[in-house]
Parts: structure tokens; sequence; C-alpha cells
């Protein structure tokens, strides 16, 4: 059995983690790292941790929903301590030096990077690459939508999107990209790709492309309905990762698309 180790766990998607992982064949949970307080009843001899060190060794994938300072803690165990174990890291809302960090620990431990586990999303990706490109005058904005504990904004599934539009048509996002809208702004410009977010209630996660023109316009929506989308979607690739070389990887690596 893999031993899968969880940072985050109780959280709303690490909790969900444990729950899958009780019902998994090949897959089992080998421990948790605990922030705070453990909220829920865990299988027999789970190792309980708040110390990274002892999370990756009780593991042999260490699967990441928690926050961009846990994760920067997780991926300084493997800079700076000699921690080697696979990675599946989910967690969004990264600075620059937290991205940084995580592509220097990419080069000792495989890691796979996602900001969306599901299967929808990853084709939307690819959907949206293409729309971009062929509708090439169509002007792109997007929309996400939250529950209202999302402390990150916007999504990063979001912004992962609008990487897919703007190199689609060669720009470079942190040019065009737009966070709001308020008072005399002028009219919209031809490149610019606003990306904007609503919070509220329970929604899991919904993401809206819209590519507009003068005459018609084409949106495209990914909704996810059940948060197990994503844990069910971190466990099959934590699977996949066992194994491989240190690198960078994406969902799409993992998924063969
Ligand atoms: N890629 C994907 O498919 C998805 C990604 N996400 C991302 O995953 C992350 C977690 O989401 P969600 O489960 O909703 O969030 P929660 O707030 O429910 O959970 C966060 C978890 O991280 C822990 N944590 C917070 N700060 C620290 C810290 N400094 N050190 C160690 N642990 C810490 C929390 O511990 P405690 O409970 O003690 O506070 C909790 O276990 C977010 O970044 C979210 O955007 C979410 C869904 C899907
Ligand atoms: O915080 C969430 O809930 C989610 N976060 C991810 C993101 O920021 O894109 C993925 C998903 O939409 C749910």
């Amino acid at each position: 059995m893999i031993k899968v180790g969880i940072l985050g766990s109780t959280g709303r998607v690490g909790s969900l983690l444990i729950d899958d992982l009780e019902n998994d064949e090949y897959a089992r949970v080998g421990a948790v790292h605990v922030f705070d307080k453990l909220k829920k009843q865990l299988p027999e001899d789970t190792v309980v941790t708040n110390d990274m060190k002892v999370l990756f060794d009780s593991s042999d994938v260490v699967i990441d929903f928690s926050a961009p300072a846990a994760t920067e803690a997780l991926l300084t165990e493997v800079v700076e301590n000699g921690a080697r174990k696979p990675l599946v890291i989910a967690t969004t809302g990264f600075t620059k030096h937290q991205q940084n960090l995580l592509f220097e620990a990419s080069k000792l431990v495989p890691i796979l990077y996602a900001t969306n586990m599901s299967l929808g999303v990853a084709v939307l990706n690819k959907l949206v690459a293409l729309a971009s490109k062929t509708l090439s005058d169509f002007d792109i904005e997007i929309v996400e939508q939250h529950h209202k504990h999302k402390v990150d904004s916007p999504s990063g599934t979001a912004l992962t999107l609008a990487e897919h539009a703007a190199d689609a048509r060669g720009l470079d996002l942190d040019k065009v990209r737009v966070s709001g809208r308020d008072g005399q702004i002028g009219a919209r410009t031809k490149d610019e790709i606003a990306v904007m977010a609503l919070r509220g209630g329970d929604i899991v996660g919904r993401h809206t492309v819209g590519l507009y023109n003068d005459g018609e316009f084409l949106e495209l929506n990914h909704t996810a309905t059940a948060r197990n989308t994503f844990s069910k979607g971190a466990i099959k690739v934590a699977k996949w990762i066992i194994g491989k070389e240190p690198k960078l990887y994406s969902i799409n690596d993992a998924l063969g698309l």
C-alpha cells in the first residue's frame, strides 16, 4: 500500500482526502500534518505530526492542500533539509518567492503542481487555448465563483486559465491582466484579460471564460459540484508521480492530455 502524507489534513479538502483514502485499494493515509488541532478520527497507526520531517519520513508521497506558508515550509524541507519524496501540490495563492521555491524543489524531487485537480478543468485549459488563438479578435473575460471561506483571489484556476489564454495569443499576462473595474475607466482595450472573483455561500468552484465579439460570444464554463472531485483527482495523480524523475509536472502529464 502506498502511504500518503497529507499537509492541510484538517482543511475542507484535506479531510476529504482522509475519507477517500479509507476506501482506496492501493493507497492509505500514512501521516497527517496537523497545524493546530486534530478535528477528526483517523485510521489506526496514522502518524500525526506538526513536523515536516516526520511527515516526509512517514510517507511515500505527500499531498498538499493547505496554505502558502505551509507549502513554503514543505518545500523548504526539500531544498534545505534533504527531504526526498514526491509531492502533489494543490495549494493556491503563492508569492513569486514561493513559486521559485517550487521550481527549485522540483529539481530535487518530482512535483506535480495543479491549481485544479479536476479532469474537466484540465480539458478546459486546452479549450481556452484553442478558442483564444482561433477567435483572436474576441475579448477575453474570466469570472470565477467560490464559497465565502476562500481566502485567495482570484483563484489559482482562474489565473491558470488566463495564462493559457494569454500564452495562446503571445501576450504577457502580467501586462494585460485586469483585476477590477470601477469609475471612469475608459473603453476596454483589445488585449486586456479581466479576471474577476465572486464569493458567496458554499459554491465549490465555478469558472467561466468568455470570449466576446460584436454579434456573437462564446462562454466556456466548468462547475465543480462536489469538493471530492479535487481530493480524488489528487489521489489519482499521487499514485502516478511515484517513481518519476525530479521535475515539475503538470496535471496534463499525469492524465496523458
Ligand atoms: N488544486 C485544487 O484542485 C484545489 C486547491 N485548493 C486549494 O487548497 C488550499 C486549501 O483549501 P481548503 O481545504 O479549502 O482550505 P482550508 O482553509 O479548509 O484548509 C487549510 C488547511 O491548511 C492548514 N494550514 C493553514 N495554515 C497553515 C500553516 N501555516 N502551516 C500548516 N498548515 C496550515 C489548515 O490547518 P488548520 O485547520 O489548523 O487551520 C488546514 O488544515 C487552498 O489554497 C485552495 O485554494 C482547494 C481546492 C481544490
Ligand atoms: O479554494 C477552493 O475551494 C478552490 N481553490 C482552487 C483555486 O484557487 O483555483 C481550485 C478550486 O476552484 C477550489
